[in-house]
């Protein structure tokens, strides 16, 4: 399976839980972001995901599916990838690997060649992602640093993802995972919503992700934070 992810610098994530009118997502597909995501932590099922892969399929930009549960890890449909989250910065080690185990123990039909692991580091404690999965999301850059050099020199994560999903994060804190990664793809997701942010975390992340500014702002939005980083 090619490994084309690595170039892409814009990434637009859809909820499968939420609605757009056909229209807005053809604008999206076309927009020149580098792929979409299907993901969200709440209420995503087999059922709205599939839904909105009918929906985003025949545009030819890549698809990519994220989990929030093994029921969702899926490889039909026309997607490119499959992408895995493991969250670091939590006590509750089902979020780490214990999801993957279960994942693994009921299943014998998975495509490692679609399979991209990533570290999260998660940090916004009012995020669905934050709640559910108990992260300690107090952390200093140092702090951060830290977890993003584990993620890439010791467990050789590819994806190293700084969330802050729904709010607007700390460049600083960017900027130190960007100097603590040596080999990992870096990406920054949260609350970015102009040319601006996304210039500003495009600094330090190679790849950012756009969610909620695509069904809270216009098409505009959109299309000006892929100008930003492209
Ligand atoms: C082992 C498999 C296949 C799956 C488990 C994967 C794990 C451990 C997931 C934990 C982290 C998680 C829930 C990731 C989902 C991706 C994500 C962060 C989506 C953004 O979620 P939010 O924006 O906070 O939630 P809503 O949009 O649903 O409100
Ligand atoms: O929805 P926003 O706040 O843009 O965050 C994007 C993404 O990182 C969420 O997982
Ligand atoms: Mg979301």
């Amino acid at each position: 399976m090619h490994a084309n992810w690595k170039t892409w610098a814009h990434v637009t994530k859809l909820d499968p839980d939420k609605r757009l009118p056909k229209g807005v997502v053809e604008e999206i597909a076309t927009s020149g972001t580098d792929a979409l995501m299907l993901s969200g932590t709440l209420n995503v099922t087999r059922e709205n995901l599939h839904e909105l892969l009918d929906l985003v399929s025949s545009y030819g930009v890549p698809l990519v599916v994220e989990p929030a549960s093994p029921d969702c890890a899926i490889f039909d449909r026309g997607i490119d990838h499959l992408f895995v989250p493991s969250v670091l910065n939590t006590n509750d080690v089902r979020w780490v690997v214990g999801k993957h185990y279960a994942w693994l123990r009921h299943t014998s039909s998975i495509d490692w060649d679609m399979v991209v692991p990533e570290a999260y580091i998660v940090l916004n404690p009012n995020s669905a992602v934050g709640r559910v999965t108990g992260a300690d999301c107090s952390l200093s850059p140092g702090d951060v640093a830290a977890f993003a050099e584990v993620a890439d020199r010791y467990f050789r994560f590819p994806i190293v993802y700084i969330e802050y999903s729904g709010t607007y994060g700390d460049p600083a804190i960017v900027q130190a995972a960007s100097e603590a990664v040596e080999h990992a793809t870096l990406y920054y997701g949260g609350g970015i919503r102009s040319a601006e942010q996304a210039a500003e975390m495009g600094r330090y992340a190679d790849t950012i992700v756009v969610g909620n500014a695509v069904y809270e702002e216009g098409i505009d939005v959109l299309r000006a934070t892929v100008r930003a980083v492209q």
